[in-house]
């Protein structure tokens, strides 16, 4: 195995196990790239050995939250991952002491002016529907907006922040597949009318007609194309058997349907025009700047257009193999802008070269600017650590990019108003929570105790989300007198872990494998504490609505968790205490346990400082319109330059 020396510690490449379900577009033993991860699992909601569990499963919805068939390879693991590859803690302790105001420094490079997130009492802003100064016409394009489709937080960002732009009075249309499974998720697409346009796109050696469907809502143009390609049993990226084999294929669709939707769709009697802002959402959007740059700027058109790459997650990239570049509906001089060369340890034999197609590397390289979610997940990215390979490209860029918070959707997730828990509280009056805690454990089969804390996980089973270190420390943690539920799906040697624990530990351990809307907001409400032991994170959701839920998040520090979650200080404030959780580091077993077990103890022996937890966290303002002025300030800014590619 490669090792690469990093500020004098050693951290190591871990090559994955290569997975390709069709094994025709990208043969890992041919190609020999050990980065195509995908685990898969059904998305069935399976409630472990639980049998009086009740609420609302989605077998037949949006189930599995893996991403696409793209996962990048490189798992370099962050410096304070020291329990996993060998560094002391207290090296790693001190590593990160040393380094830390360097990093706050860094990070503030990539702030936006106009962030509010962190302000008590902000909560009002919320409300304020202010106009922005400046107007633009705006083209979402993503792979899932909720509700339509969802299977993690890009489907929440993009079912929510056009809508509070275009309540901020931008012409908002958002350019996702219309996705039908043959379930009742189908009927998610029942108000979206076919337009009668039809388009043919050039790629993948033929002609493909696509359709558009459109459906007003909330003030956004929501446009769904329409193609058989979308049309099948599964997520949006794959089913049980694994990723779809035609991924590339589908996405090169969106793309080009996309770039063609501003100049041909007469939405609400007139096209978006070719002054159009795209924001373009991971790599599934990815080629939409490259044609931009290649297929439409050449000849006159989309000249005014400008685009903005979101960083939802770095990891996933579209990575395929050279060959399939002629697919991509590129010129062939284009090669360059999407052309990528792997390192030669991540090569399996010696004639191997390496080379492949990255779309996320593409949009890189040619698009006006780039957001990432948070401004410490920003700054992340240029480094070498968080950057997956692509870290010098991102810091070849660093003048243009910036972090900005995502926000949440405050109406969804509202304790007083939430139509997925039993009882309603809100910051005034917080005695139902407790209720939701009886109900939740009622409905898990949990003994009923009010009094004992209860710590929650929800999310995609996943390494980035760190469910090796809860299955690390499983057993040291059902040592105390806790009760411990998950929420997720994704690897299933960890969904075996949760079945094997809830059988050992009846009476404090609860797993549900499965993608579930309804349990998600129970467990949220019910919880004392959530868990998110992130290996990395982008910007993170959960902890967000956590906080709103007077739930008390227990992070580790990194990207957004870090940039959100404020570390309890009980002596703060003249002894008032200060904060609003617990933000671990380094990311250890150790570390995750002893922060879980102080929260515990806080929450048992400290109620006044706990119920300050609670209220600093619940009212801060999570709104998306904090987030939309952000947003203006840095669309401002890329309309002030020329495109970036001419
Ligand atoms: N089993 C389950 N059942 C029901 N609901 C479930 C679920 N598993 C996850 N969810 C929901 O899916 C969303 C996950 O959002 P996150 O932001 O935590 O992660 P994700 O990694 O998908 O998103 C990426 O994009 C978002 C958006 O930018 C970034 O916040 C994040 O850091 C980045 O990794 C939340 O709404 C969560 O409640």
């Amino acid at each position: 195995m490669a090792s690469l020396q990093i500020s004098g510690g050693s951290v190591r490449f871990e090559p994955l196990v290569g997975f390709n379900r069709t094994g025709c577009v990208h043969p890992i033993g041919s190609l020999g790239f050990p980065h195509y991860r995908r685990r898969f699992s059904i998305g069935r909601p399976l409630l472990l050995r639980c049998s009086s569990v009740s609420g609302e499963s989605q077998t037949d919805d949006i189930t599995d939250a893996q991403r696409d068939a793209s996962l990048l390879g490189f798992q370099l693991p962050p410096p304070g991952d020291q329990e996993l590859f060998g560094t002391s803690t207290k090296e790693a302790t001190h590593q990160e002491e040393n380094s830390d105001a360097t990093d706050e420094a860094e990070m503030a490079d990539f702030g936006v002016p106009g962030n509010r997130a962190v302000e008590e009492g902000a909560a009002e802003v919320a409300h304020t529907s202010v106009k922005a100064e400046v107007i633009n016409n705006l083209v979402f394009v993503t792979s899932e907006a909720a509700p339509y489709s969802k299977t993690g937080g890009l489907g929440d960002v993009c079912g929510s922040l056009p809508i509070a732009l275009a309540g901020r009075g931008h012409r908002v249309m958002v350019i996702s597949p219309r996705y039908l499974n043959g379930t009742s998720a189908d009927k998610n697409y029942a108000g979206a009318k076919d337009l009668g346009v039809r388009v043919t796109v050039h790629c993948f050696g033929a002609s493909q007609e696509v359709s558009f469907y459109h459906e007003y809502r909330d003030g956004v143009d929501w446009v769904f194309i329409d193609h058989q390609s979308y049309h099948r049993p599964g997520n949006p990226y794959g089913d049980s058997k694994g990723a779809f084999g035609d991924n590339q294929f589908r996405f090169t669709l969106l793309c080009h349907a996309a770039c063609e939707a501003p100049l041909v769709l007469p939405l609400g009697g007139f096209t978006y025009g070719e002054k159009s802002l795209f924001l373009v959402n991971d790599w599934h959007a990815g080629l939409v700047p490259i044609l931009l740059a290649a297929k439409y700027r050449p000849y006159g058109v989309y000249k005014d257009a400008r685009s903005i790459l979101i960083i939802h997650n770095l990891a996933h990239q579209g990575v395929e193999p050279a060959a399939t570049y002629s697919n991509l509906g590129l010129p062939s001089e284009w090669y360059g802008a999407v052309g990528w060369v792997f390192p030669t340890w991540a090569r399996t034999h010696a004639l191997d070269t390496g080379e492949a197609v990255n779309v996320l590397k593409g949009a890189i390289v040619t698009s006006d600017r780039i957001i990432t979610v948070s401004q410490g997940y920003a700054w992340e990215i240029t480094t070498v650590e968080g950057g997956y390979g692509l870290q010098d490209l991102l810091s070849s860029r660093k003048s243009v990019i910036n972090g900005i918070t995502n926000g949440i959707n405050i109406d969804e997730w509202d304790p007083s108003k939430d139509e997925h828990i039993p009882f309603h509280y809100s910051l005034d009056d917080y005695s139902n929570k407790v209720k939701c805690k009886m109900a939740l454990q009622k409905e898990l089969g949990l003994p009923i105790r009010p009094e004992c804390p209860m710590i929650g996980f929800i999310g995609r089973l996943d390494y980035q989300k760190g469910i090796d270190l809860i299955q690390n420390a499983g057993h040291d943690l059902m040592v105390d007198d806790i009760q411990f539920v998950m929420l997720g799906s994704g690897d299933p040697k960890c969904e075996s872990w949760m079945r094997s624990m809830e059988e050992t530990y009846r009476d404090k351990f609860r797993g549900w494998v499965g993608f579930n809307v309804p349990i998600s907001h129970r467990i949220t409400a019910g919880c004392d504490i959530l868990l998110m032991p992130s290996r990395f994170e982008p910007c993170g959701l959960n902890q967000l609505y956590a906080m709103r839920y007077g739930t008390i998040p227990v992070v580790h520090a990194t990207g957004g968790l870090r940039d959100t979650v404020e570390n309890f200080n009980p002596y703060a404030e003249g002894g008032a205490g200060a904060g609003t959780g617990w933000v671990f580091s380094p990311l250890s077993k150790d570390s995750m346990v002893s922060a879980l077990r102080l929260a515990a103890a806080t929450y048992r022996e400290y109620k006044e400082s706990w119920e300050g937890l609670m209220r600093r966290g619940m009212c801060r303002n999570y709104s998306w319109e904090n987030a939309a002025v952000q947003y203006e300030q840095v669309f401002q800014w890329v309309f002030m330059d020329p495109p970036y590619i001419k």
